[in-house]
């Protein structure tokens, strides 16, 4: 008889996403983004880091302060990276699992390469005009919002 503990595909797919996250530098919010095709395969993944060639030592990573001298100018969101990151072929109807529900910036880039679903797992900026943005772009665009069910298993990797 076949195992029956195994993972499910949003199990799977969402702990992939924050397997990513966990390569984020952020001090205060790591975000981790896959984005999966209609055959269930992983087309990218993404964390929220700074651009290539910009070094995490010197780039600052506050939340506070001159605009300039926080994170937020400069840091490049998962999803955005898990979109740029894809090698080839088109998102077209692909879904993407994401730690975090996604900022308007984000939800701009989600909507044009093609993507049709967003499973997210925080929404804890959904207080926020981005996210009030977000969902509008989304429900305009037709692109389904559902939200992670936890299921409270617990992965334990030794690396
Ligand atoms: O759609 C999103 C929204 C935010 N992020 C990243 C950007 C930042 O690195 C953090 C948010 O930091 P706070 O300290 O919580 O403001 O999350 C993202 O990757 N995707
Ligand atoms: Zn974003």
């Amino acid at each position: 008889m076949k195992r029956q503990d195994y993972l499910s595909w949003d199990e799977y797919f969402m702990g992939i996403a924050h397997l990513s996250a966990r390569r984020s530098k952020d001090p205060s919010t790591q975000v981790g983004a896959c984005i999966v095709s209609e055959e269930n395969k992983i087309l990218s993944v993404g964390y929220n880091g700074m651009p290539t060639g910009c070094s995490d030592d010197d780039m600052p990573w506050d939340r506070e302060g001159d605009f300039l001298e926080t994170k937020y100018p400069f840091v490049c969101h998962a999803e955005l990276n898990a979109i740029l990151n894809r090698s080839t072929g088109s998102l077209k109807n692909a879904r993407i699992y994401v730690s975090l529900f996604p900022c308007n910036e984000c939800a701009k880039a989600i909507i044009q390469s093609g993507i049709k679903e967003v499973i997210y797992g925080d929404d804890k900026y959904a207080d926020t005009d981005g996210v009030r943005a977000s969902k509008k772009m989304f429900n305009m665009a037709g692109v389904k919002l559902r939200r992670y069910e936890n299921t409270n298993r617990l992965v334990k990797i030794e690396l």
